[in-house]
């Protein structure tokens, strides 16, 4: 594995195994870490338009091909600082490109063994992971410089896990006759080793996706170390061949790093939970998720018995009233205004609120202005999920019919049929927020107001 870099730290947490954890504060928007992949395979409608390299991907087919087996590049530079590895993979990838009659998915797993191979061929190990980062494990495993695949393997229990595991030797057979294995010293990549690191894709892989669809996943061990929470900390995206995570908000010393390994924003926490299970294999026990959330609740935060005896009748309120239906965003929002006024902030109470803005959105009971008193109590009170909050409000905005595939909240909130001050309001708290694509939002909101002769 790569270096753990000083900032975090690799420890046990008390509800999901190891986890990685801050070791200074970091500012929102800040990068919490950045790691490379040690596989990735690129599916075959993707293959010209992600770049082997740096994995950006493009509409139309990337300029610098390999003439041999068909890999792209976006860019010279990208295409030359990948030789020395491409070298290692390129007759491989050619080989596996002959063959006719393979599944989809044995393609899939071979194109991994091929990138794998690639990366232990041309790291030299102790680049690729700092002495002092090894562990007695990793010092003892012939494949120096890798994860331990054994905490990372699927059980064999999951569904489908049998089916997978006869396909990852369907692959290894395949690998080992297109030559893979004899190109490589034994010791480096043994049958069992590559076998193991194919299993420990389905629970940590993270997917390249564009336009909707998969272009192809790939293995970032020390990303996989981080967590999942429904109300995250952190987010991620592909950049520069590597998956760089960024501080959703102010993150302290000593907290968990987390993301959200699923795109949650229309379920509940219910829905969340069966997804989780069924996807992922596991019960989140998350703060949004756990009930009185003190297993996960961060270091120092712990409440006291009144405090929870307090916020429980808040919730139970809030629950009571998302179940029969009865939320009003205006209600909510006063809630969450008296508590940024007050600047007290309670995770539990806020996970309840956000619940039930959910609700209420869905049920489209609120006013552009109610949406925006939310968003900005939330935004006082460094609340994370008011993105996905955001994107309920999107929901409950009668704009969304018409303008569905809105790249962004704000989007939509621009174009209602909303009084213009609470346009302006509601844009002025997106840039605040510094959302994605508010540069062009604030564009075409003010051009919208403009027009409405303000
Ligand atoms: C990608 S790994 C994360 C690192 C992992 N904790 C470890 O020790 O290797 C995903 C696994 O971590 C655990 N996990 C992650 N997020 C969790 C959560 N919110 N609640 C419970 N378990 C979680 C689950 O066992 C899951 O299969």
């Amino acid at each position: 594995m790569e270096p753990l870099p000083a900032s975090l730290e690799l420890r046990a947490t008390r509800h999901a195994g190891r986890g990685l954890f801050a070791r200074r504060g970091f500012a929102e928007g800040e990068r919490t870490l950045q790691a490379a992949p040690v596989m990735v395979a690129i599916r075959k409608h993707a293959k010209g338009l992600r770049c082997r390299k740096c994995l950006s991907s493009s509409e139309e087919d990337w300029p610098y091909q390999c003439s041999s087996c068909g890999s792209t590049w976006c860019s010279d530079a990208c295409r030359r600082s990948d030789g020395p590895k491409h070298e290692f993979e390129c007759a491989l990838l050619q080989g596996l490109e002959e063959q006719k009659k393979v599944s989809a998915e044995v393609r899939d797993n071979v194109a991994l063994l091929i990138s794998l191979h690639a990366f232990a061929a041309s790291a030299t190990t102790l680049e690729v992971m700092g002495e002092d980062q090894l562990t007695k494990r990793d010092r003892a495993s012939p494949m120096l410089g890798l994860p331990d695949w054994d905490l990372m393997q699927e059980p064999l229990r999951r569904p489908g896990a049998k089916r997978r595991q006869r396909l990852r030797r369907d692959a290894l057979q395949l690998y080992a006759r297109l030559g893979g294995a004899a190109t490589l010293p034994a010791a480096t990549l043994r049958p069992a080793e590559l076998d193991a690191a194919l299993a420990a894709m389905p629970l940590n892989a993270f997917g390249l996706w564009e336009r909707g669809e998969e272009d192809g996943h790939c293995l970032v061990p020390l990303a996989s170390m981080m967590n999942h929470s429904c109300v995250p900390n952190c987010r991620y995206q592909v950049e520069n061949g590597a998956i760089s995570f960024y501080a959703l908000r102010d993150i302290e010393v000593d907290e968990e790093l987390t993301f959200s390994y699923i795109d949650d924003s229309s379920m509940s926490t219910a829905e969340r939970k069966r997804f989780i299970r069924t996807s992922w294999d596991f019960e989140c026990r998350c703060l949004r998720c756990t009930a009185d959330g003190a297993d996960a609740a961060p270091k120092g935060a712990r409440m006291t018995t009144r405090t929870l005896w307090a916020v429980g009748t808040v919730r139970t309120v809030v629950d009571a009233a998302v179940e029969v239906n009865a939320c009003q965003v205006s209600h909510i929002a006063a809630v969450l205004n008296s508590c940024a006024q007050m600047q007290w902030r309670d995770d539990h109470l806020l996970c309840g609120l956000t619940e039930a803005l959910r609700c209420a959105a869905e049920l489209r009971r609120g006013t552009v202005r109610d949406y925006a008193v939310c968003l900005q109590s939330l935004r006082r009170l460094n609340y994370c999920p008011w993105v996905g909050a955001l994107r309920h409000a999107k929901k409950g905005l009668p704009v969304v019919q018409a303008y569905r595939k809105a790249p962004d909240p704000c989007t939509a909130v621009a174009f209602a049929e909303a009084p213009l001050a609470d346009l302006v309001l509601t844009l002025r708290f997106a840039a605040e927020f510094s959302i994605q694509q508010v540069p062009q939002v604030r564009a075409e909101g003010l051009a919208l107001c403009r027009e409405r002769g303000s």
